[in-house]
């Protein structure tokens, strides 16, 4: 019933202006999947190759799409994506591209869900997933890779914890962003966005500290419900020569370990992202085993949606949560392992955009149906909120 018939491929725009690759899938009994790839800044070093565009589009014509066409089902997803690992012969989809393979891979999953007439979030397996919806983490203040000039810190965090429903933590984060931008007026302090909308001043950490935290108290106590914060810290980006670089401050992989604890504890944080470097499995697990009782501590470049890199981690307890983005592993299927693993031994798993991102809304239907804790996908912009306001609507359909 979902067997494929066409795919097709095309280079579109990204939110940066970067082309990336869309992928649309037909079926025979004419259902249709279109799915386009997001682009990172800040990227891994073990993460999937992303090719440059025309390249991954003319490979996957080549190898993977004559696998596909007349051969496989929409619906079985892992089938789909073990054709697409199969075309590629590589571990890291360095031969038709991670872009490639992942937008075939959601468009794939999109294809089938028409065919059966179910939302993308039950097809992936939502039917179980209870009432639960994901709590959003949204980017407020930025810098590092995302912008010039900004907080040496990549991402200050809106982390909407006590909001009784994901509408209202949905706008809680939009309030959020929106105070800043108004203490920031106040400040005189201009401000620009980053790649993902959020705001971009020339300000220290220090400062930007101060904002977030004002601004998260003004808005929960006019919401109602708590509101806390948290960060990306981005740390392999900043990792040179065996100490950690941001800004002026220059420290060394104990006192990274010690200004983080500190920061947890002054601030209440919930979440902290790559707080180290992405080789640096001991000093997360010393960092976890100090504050991961009070706070999430969540390995991005660190696992790479990867599972063998999760099982090592899981193996140390370098940490109590996983960033989870179906383009650094390169499929769904794939996407999936990673969760389920991290699932099955306590950690929690975020579900993630990129900073370069387009319409696409795969990522909201598979943190619901995934049961996910959390999903990082921005504040503010177009291409963030889509993802948001299709929670939304999933929230709405599926009461
Ligand atoms: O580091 C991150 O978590 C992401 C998304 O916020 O950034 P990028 O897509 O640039 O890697
Ligand atoms: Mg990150």
């Amino acid at each position: 019933m979902t067997r494929i018939e066409t795919v097709r491929l095309r280079a579109v725009l990204d939110s940066r202006g970067n082309k990336t690759v869309e992928a649309d899938v037909l079926t025979e009994s004419g259902g249709f999947g279109r799915a386009a790839a997001p682009s990172g800044a800040s990227t891994g070093e073990y993460e999937a190759i992303e090719l440059p565009v025309n390249e991954a589009i003319a490979a996957a014509r080549e190898h993977a799409v004559p696998r596909l066409e007349g051969r496989v089902y929409a619906g079985d997803q892992r089938e789909v994506d073990e054709t697409l690992r199969a075309a590629d012969g590589t571990a890291d989809f360095s031969e038709i591209g991670a872009n490639s393979a992942v937008a075939i891979s959601m468009a794939a999953s999109k294809a089938g869900a028409d065919v059966l007439g179910a939302p993308l979030y039950q097809h992936l397996g939502g039917a179980f997933r209870g009432g639960n919806f994901p709590i959003p983490l949204g980017n407020v203040v930025g810098g590092g890779e995302h912008a010039q000039e900004a907080t040496a810190i990549q991402e200050f965090l809106s982390a909407p914890v006590g909001a009784p429903s994901v509408k209202d933590a949905v706008f809680a984060n939009a309030r959020v962003h929106g105070e800043i931008g108004s203490l920031l007026e106040e400040r005189g302090t201009p401000a620009a966005k980053g790649d993902e909308g959020a705001w971009a001043p020339s300000i220290s950490d220090a400062e930007a500290f101060e904002l977030v935290e004002e601004a998260v108290e003004t808005v929960a106590d006019d919401v109602g419900f708590d509101i806390k914060f948290g960060l990306d810290m981005a740390a392999a980006e900043t990792f040179e020569d065996g100490e950690y670089v941001y800004g002026d401050e220059v420290r060394s992989t104990e006192e990274q370990i010690d200004y983080v604890a500190g920061l947890v504890d002054e601030y209440d944080l919930a979440y902290v992202e790559d707080p180290l470097d992405e080789d640096a499995y001991e000093a997360f697990a010393d960092l976890t085993d100090r504050v991961g009782s009070q706070t999430l501590i969540c390995g991005d470049d660190l696992f790479v949606t990867n599972v063998e890199r999760l099982e090592a981690g899981i193996d140390v307890d370098a940490a109590n949560s996983i960033l989870i983005k179906p383009n650094q592993i390169g499929t769904l299927s794939d996407a999936f392992d990673a969760i389920e693993l991290a699932t099955r031994n306590g950690y929690e798993t975020v579900v993630s955009h990129r900073s370069g991102e387009t319409e696409d809304t795969t990522i909201a239907h598979l943190a619901v149906a995934t049961d996910a804790p959390f999903i990082k996908t921005g504040a503010v912009g177009g291409e963030r909120t889509a993802k948001l306001n299709e929670l939304i609507r999933i929230a709405d359909e599926a009461l």
